[in-house]
């Protein structure tokens, strides 16, 4: 009797050192102001992530499956990563607009310095919001976000119409004519290097193929988040060696070929002395290659601009050709699974191009053609790619709820894209709702792009896409030309395209991508 009355006393002895260990251990000091979001509860070490796990194609479903249990503000613990999800119009442009000087940074992850020779400050998406950032934005810019009739503007027509044409006669020298993403990033990368660095490389070049490959690996893993980012002790345990290595190895050839094809050349054919003539007024630079000016501005300003900042930033850029290239495989993808919206656009296409009698579409032309504007939203909505995470860099509150600085915020545009709240049917590729009457009598046809709010592919406010006129200008332009020449039909079965472009992530396969035909029109 008196053992087991000593035993009982011990295991409730026992018992509540462990429950207040535990307690301890996952309680939260109090907010420093508001209250917390609220939470699933979690396990020790993987904390939330094994909600994911039930959704292995598309972790995104399972972020939504939270917010429709937790709100349109969740606190989340991914790892060892303190996250809030927030999925609601009006919380996202709290982070991104009312509060984007706070939430202005970037997660820490090693993969991104990894990928950008030790330090994610060399890059333009994710690095910390500094000064620095603010004057690399402003002269990117210049030619990433060209005006309309610009310098720049002329430019980049001019670069996307030449490559087209070289495009199209490799396509007519193949006598299958089929069309891969091996071509098309090619073709991407050329006109990035072409408008950017007055360089490019003919096809079929094994320069050109291994480094718009290595491009779009890279571009595919930055995409994406993955089990190094929220469980960083994986590495120290030596998991994940071999994929190190190999993302270690592709980003330095991508710095190497950057260096060596596209800056060093550019450079030994500059005067430097008339680079340091006259300061450069950046409101009218408009007139330069993008490599001149970010080079002619380092010269001049070593001390605000250093040269690695300007050779990686010049990579970032060149980079943003994979983006392009998955985005207009993912068109192409769906015009090949959906013939009848492919002659829809096709007719749209051939009219603009009698009513303007040439056989080659332009950037000039795309109020000619609205619904090709329009399948590239549908293609980005039905993508559904993630917005970069942001970081506050300090203490702050999202609505009602605590935000401790660093804290990883993940923006559940899934939601913005797929709900039907805001889209009927909206797992079906229908361009057409992005179209509405247009207001304009003078108009060259009479409909015209309409955006709903919650639509943000490329993101809002300060740190938003530095790309994304060049994304609809080139894409727009290699699409109208296509399908003014060529039918697309599908080569791999329509069940392995729909496979391919299955929602979640703009980035498609790298190796092994689905295929299609391209048979000339009469
Ligand atoms: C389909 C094409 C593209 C999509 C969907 C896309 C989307 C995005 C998104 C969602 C962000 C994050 C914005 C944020 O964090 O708030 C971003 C950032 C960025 N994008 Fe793009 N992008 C595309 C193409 C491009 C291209 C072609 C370029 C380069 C010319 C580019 C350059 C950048 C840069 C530099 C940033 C970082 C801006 C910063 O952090 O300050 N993007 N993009």
């Amino acid at each position: 009797m008196d053992f087991l009355s000593f035993s009982f006393v011990y295991s409730v002895f026992c018992g509540a050192i462990i429950l207040f260990i535990l307690k301890k251990l996952f309680s939260q000091p109090p907010p420093k102001f508001g209250k917390y979001a609220p939470s699933p509860s979690r396990l020790p070490i993987i904390g939330h992530l094994h909600l994911l796990a039930k959704f292995p194609d598309d972790p995104w479903k399972g972020f939504d499956a939270i917010r429709q249990q937790f709100g349109d503000v969740v606190s989340l613990k991914l790892g060892t990563c303190d996250t809030i999800m927030v999925s609601s119009l009006e919380t996202i442009k709290e982070v991104l607009i009312n509060k984007a000087k706070i939430f202005s940074g970037r997660p820490d992850f090693y993969r991104y310095h990894l990928i950008f020779g030790g330090d994610r400050e060399n890059a333009l998406a994710l690095c910390e919001w500094s000064e620095l950032q603010k004057l690399r934005r402003s002269l990117c810019s210049i030619s990433s976000t060209p005006k309309f009739a610009s310098t720049s503007y002329e430019m980049l027509d001019k670069a996307i119409t030449s490559e087209m044409g070289k495009f199209i006669n490799l396509i007519e020298s193949k006598p299958d004519r089929i069309l891969t993403k091996c071509l098309v990033r090619q073709f991407s990368l050329n006109v990035f290097t072409e408008y950017l660095c007055a360089s490019r490389m003919d096809y079929g070049n094994s320069t050109l193929i291994e480094q718009a490959y290595n491009f779009d690996f890279v571009f595919y893993d930055i995409s994406q988040c993955g089990p190094l980012d929220f469980l960083p002790f994986l590495k120290t345990l030596g998991f994940f060696r071999g994929y190190i290595k190999k993302l270690n190895s592709i980003s330095k050839a991508v710095r190497v070929y950057v260096e060596e094809f596209l800056v060093k050349p550019r450079i030994a054919k500059m005067d430097k002395s008339s680079m340091l003539e006259g300061k450069m007024d950046l409101d009218s630079c408009d007139s330069m290659i993008s490599l001149d000016l970010m080079y002619k501005y380092h010269l001049q300003n070593p001390e605000e601009l250093s040269y690695d900042h300007f050779f990686f930033a010049i990579g970032d850029l060149v980079g943003g050709s994979s983006g392009i290239t998955n985005l207009l495989m993912r068109i192409i993808g769906h015009l090949a699974m959906d013939m009848e919206a492919q002659e829809e656009m096709y007719q749209e296409v051939l009219a603009a191009a009698r009513q303007l009698d040439t056989d080659t579409i332009s950037i000039k032309h795309r109020p000619y053609t609205p619904l090709a504007d329009a399948s590239i939203l549908e293609a980005l909505r039905l993508s559904s790619s993630p917005i970069v995470p942001h970081v506050p860099t300090q203490d702050t509150t999202i609505g009602e709820y605590f935000v401790p600085k660093g804290t990883m915020i993940l923006f559940n545009n899934w939601r913005m894209n797929f709900s039907s709240e805001f889209y009927t049917e909206p797992e079906k590729f229908q361009p057409s709702r992005f179209l509405v009457h247009s207001t304009n009598n003078n108009s060259p046809n009479p409909w015209q792009i309409k955006k709903p709010e919650v639509f943000m592919p490329f993101s809002v406010g300060q740190r938003s896409c530095l790309g994304f006129k060049l994304t609809q200008n080139i894409t727009f332009a290699a699409l109208c030309n296509l399908l003014l020449r060529y039918k697309i039909e599908p080569v791999d079965p329509v069940e392995t395209i729909r496979e391919h472009v299955k929602m979640g992530i703009l980035a498609l396969r790298v190796d092994d991508c689905f295929r299609v035909q391209l048979i000339p029109r009469e």
